[in-house]
């Protein structure tokens, strides 16, 4: 894997939001983040530390207040079209079957029925939902919605997929299946996406699926702490990784300490 193209970033990006109380609550403070060219990067951080802001800036959906944001060197500053999110709720439309969902994105760009069908049949495949293509999404089990989830943000090709706590609302074995699937799908060059970059509270989640875990830490409204995972995925396990996980989860535990102190 090459790491050396910058494919996402964000340079100095601040954003204060106006809160429920009328005050002003500052969430980034010129933060920067580089993704790199087949980079899976996770984003931990205290939660309302900025995270979630950081990633919806990435897709365009939020303007930074100052600083820029840049997918291989275009400004974003709409929702971008070459951008898929994937949330924890799995945002699915309730009114249309799993193949409508996932089909949504291809027929907003007014693509003929036949080439959506060819586009879609080997992804159905890959996420596992070959014979679910008429089920509605209530019908479904969250580990299957959130494979409609990933189908759809998956459909368009994105150049890069953003992951906000895709796992949190499942219980750990549906989380792990899925985790497993989204590497394999990932590592297979079946799909074109460049990088993919993911938000959770899960240090072991994060270690056990990066290249990278950053830390956003709430006091510098920054990203602070880096840690480059080398170990090949296929090696790691919770008990090799432990350590890793260990220091990670410390560091985080110590950001939370010196931000509540602070507040
Ligand atoms: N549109 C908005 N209007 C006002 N305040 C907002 C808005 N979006 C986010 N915030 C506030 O900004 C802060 C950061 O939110 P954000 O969702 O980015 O944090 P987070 O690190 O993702 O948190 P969590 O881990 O709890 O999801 C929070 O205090 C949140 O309430």
């Amino acid at each position: 894997m090459t790491h050396q193209q910058v494919v996402l970033s964000a340079k100095q990006v601040s954003k204060t939001f106006i809160g429920e109380n009328k005050l002003p609550k500052e969430v980034l403070r010129s933060a920067s983040l580089s993704v790199y060219q087949g980079e899976f990067v996770t984003i931990l951080g205290q939660s309302g530390s900025g995270k979630s802001t950081l990633l919806r800036m990435f897709a365009g959906l939020i303007t930074p207040d100052s600083g820029m944001i840049y997918l291989e060197g275009n400004l974003i500053e709409d929702p971008a079209a070459n951008v898929s999110m994937v949330f924890q709720s799995y945002a699915l439309y309730p009114w249309l079957t799993v193949y409508d969902n996932i089909a949504f994105g291809l027929l907003a760009q007014d693509l003929p029925p036949a080439l959506i069908a060819k586009k879609l049949e080997g992804l159905l495949t890959l996420v596992g939902l070959k014979g679910y293509e008429k089920a509605w999404p209530r019908e479904l089990s969250g580990g299957m919605r959130q494979r409609v989830g990933f189908a759809r943000a998956l459909a368009v090709e994105p150049k890069v997929l953003l992951l906000d706590e895709p796992f949190s609302a499942l219980d750990i074995f549906t989380a792990h299946k899925l985790q497993a699937d989204l590497m394999r799908i990932w590592t297979s060059g079946k799909i074109n996406t460049k990088a993919i970059v993911m938000v959770t509270h899960d240090v072991e989640e994060a270690v056990m699926m990066s290249d990278r875990v950053v830390i956003m830490d709430a006091s510098s409204r920054q990203i602070g702490d880096e840690f480059v995972i080398n170990k090949p995925r296929e090696q790691r396990n919770k008990h090799n990784m432990a350590a890793i996980i260990d220091e990670i989860g410390g560091r985080l535990y110590d950001k939370i300490a010196i931000s509540q102190q602070a507040s």
